[in-house]
Order: C-alpha cells, then sequence, then structure tokens
C-alpha cells in the first residue's frame, strides 16, 4: 500500500513538473488537444461512423449549464453584464455578425466571467474529494469577475492551479477543457454581441442549483431576447 502511495506521489510530482514547464514555455494553450486527438485516431467501425463516435463522446451537458449559469449570473449582476458589452463594442463594433476564433483574445473580462462562473458554480463538482484547509476570504460567494483581472489574475483553469480546478487535475483531468474553453468564449461572446437578454419582467433569476453528477440550475432560466445589433448586420453574413 505504502509503495502503491509512493508510485502515485511519484507520478504526480513527475506530471507536475511537466506541467510547469510547459506553462513556462507557454505551449500548455496548444491546440493539440482532445479534439485534434480524437479526430486523429478515429477511424469507421462496423457499427458506427467515426463522425458519431465523436459527436457521441463530445455530446456532454458540463458546457450547456456552464453557459446557463453565467448568463444567470450576468442578469443578476448587470453592471458585469454592462462591461461585457462594453469590451464587446470597443473590440468589434456593431457592424460584424459572427465572432471568430481570433477575436476572443481581446475579451479579457468575458474570458474572466467564464472563470467566476466555473469557480461558483463548477459543472461537474462531485470530482475529485478535497477539503479547504484554511477559510476563504475576499467575498467567496460574490460574483466577482474582477478577482481574475487583478487579484487572481495569473489562475488559470488547466488543473494546475490547486484553488481552482473546475476541470479537476491530472492524468484523468477533463481531456476536454481546451474545447471547453473554446466553446463557452466563442458561443457567449457571440450570443452577447448578437441579442438584448432580459428576465421576464425584469425579476431576479433564481440560481438554486439541483443536485447530481453535474448541478444544472433547478429551475429553467427565462429570457426574453431583443436584437442588440442594426437589422443590416443580421442580413449580412460576415
Ligand atoms: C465546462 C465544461 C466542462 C467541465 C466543467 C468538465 C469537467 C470535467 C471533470 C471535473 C471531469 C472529471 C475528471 C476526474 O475524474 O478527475 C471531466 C472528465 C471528462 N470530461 Fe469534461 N468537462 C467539461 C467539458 C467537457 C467536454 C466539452 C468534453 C469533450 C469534448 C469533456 C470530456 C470529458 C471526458 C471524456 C472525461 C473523462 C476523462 C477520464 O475519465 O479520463 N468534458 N470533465
Amino acid at each position: 500500500m505504502k509503495k502503491v502511495a509512493k508510485d502515485l506521489d511519484q507520478v504526480a510530482e513527475e506530471w507536475l513538473r511537466e506541467h510547469k514547464e510547459k506553462r513556462a514555455e507557454n505551449v500548455a494553450n496548444s491546440e493539440e488537444d482532445f479534439m485534434g486527438v480524437l479526430l486523429s485516431i478515429l477511424s469507421d467501425t462496423e457499427e458506427h461512423e467515426a463522425d458519431t463516435i465523436n459527436k457521441a463522446t463530445t455530446a456532454e451537458d458540463t458546457s450547456s449549464i456552464t453557459m446557463t449559469w453565467a448568463l444567470s449570473l450576468l442578469l443578476n449582476n448587470r453592471d458585469a453584464l454592462s462591461k461585457v458589452k462594453q469590451e464587446l463594442d470597443i473590440y468589434v463594433g456593431k457592424d460584424k455578425l459572427l465572432l471568430i476564433e481570433s477575436d476572443i483574445k481581446n475579451f479579457v473580462y468575458l474570458q474572466s466571467v467564464i472563470k467566476e462562473t466555473l469557480r461558483l458554480y463548477p459543472a461537474a463538482p462531485l470530482s475529485v474529494t478535497h477539503e479547504a484547509i484554511e477559510d476563504c476570504s475576499e467575498d467567496p460567494l460574490e460574483f466577482r469577475p474582477e478577482r481574475f483581472i487583478t487579484t487572481h489574475k495569473d489562475i488559470v483553469v488547466r488543473g494546475y492551479d490547486f484553488e481552482l480546478i473546475p476541470f479537476s487535475s491530472g492524468r484523468r483531468m477533463c481531456p476536454g477543457y481546451l474545447f471547453a474553453l473554446k466553446i463557452l468564449e466563442l458561443t457567449l461572446a457571440n450570443v452577447l454581441h448578437w441579442f438584448e437578454f432580459e428576465t421576464p419582467s425584469g425579476e431576479i433569476v433564481d440560481m438554486r442549483e439541483s443536485p447530481g453528477l453535474t448541478n444544472p440550475k433547478a429551475t429553467p432560466l427565462e429570457v426574453h431576447i431583443t436584437p442588440r445589433l442594426p437589422t443590416f448586420v443580421y442580413q449580412s453574413t460576415n
């Protein structure tokens, strides 16, 4: 038993060293992620086509749950919503419809909204059992994306900053984390660019969670959407 524990310690240490090195070289951001690997190794089988296997593996609800929480948090925190829109107005303007991957790097505030959402409402909260070793300070229950631009700007969600591990950590951490982050950033940026969101009668969104392996909202999020861009932009293909 002791030997197994020692071996595991060694594996964990090596893993951590390797990732710290990668982080220092700034290659952790590499595009060579889960989807790339899947697409390169999958081939058609007798029962299923490669595309079907890929879709079945990647169709998960964690990203849509996270997007629902992010939108709910923004609707309950209008200052933060205004800052996201300001960012969109500054870097994109209102003449362009589709935001693509290269637009995302500018959306520092939106990225911090996503991190703050994953901190407060991690979509897969039961992964690794862990216990806080000291009390949290600085408004841990408050939605404050600014913390990831100021006091905690170096914290990333890639499994080596143990204060924040929504995708878990180590060898069995979420292999889809880069894909998930991109989907979250692209989808939220686009829908917030296209539409104004409002709750029916301007009511506060109910933030109760539903127990389970993932943590969806206990009640559906209801929104009214109206166009945010001039009509001609929706008719264009850019
Ligand atoms: C916000 C989105 C997501 C969150 C918060 C999330 C979180 C997690 C967590 C906490 C684990 C457990 C790791 C462990 O057991 O220690 C996990 C596993 C996994 N995730 Fe994700 N995930 C997300 C999106 C995705 C996406 C988009 C994919 C696929 C494209 C994906 C594929 C997987 C797979 C295949 C595993 C099992 C890994 C294994 O057992 O080795 N996840 N995820």
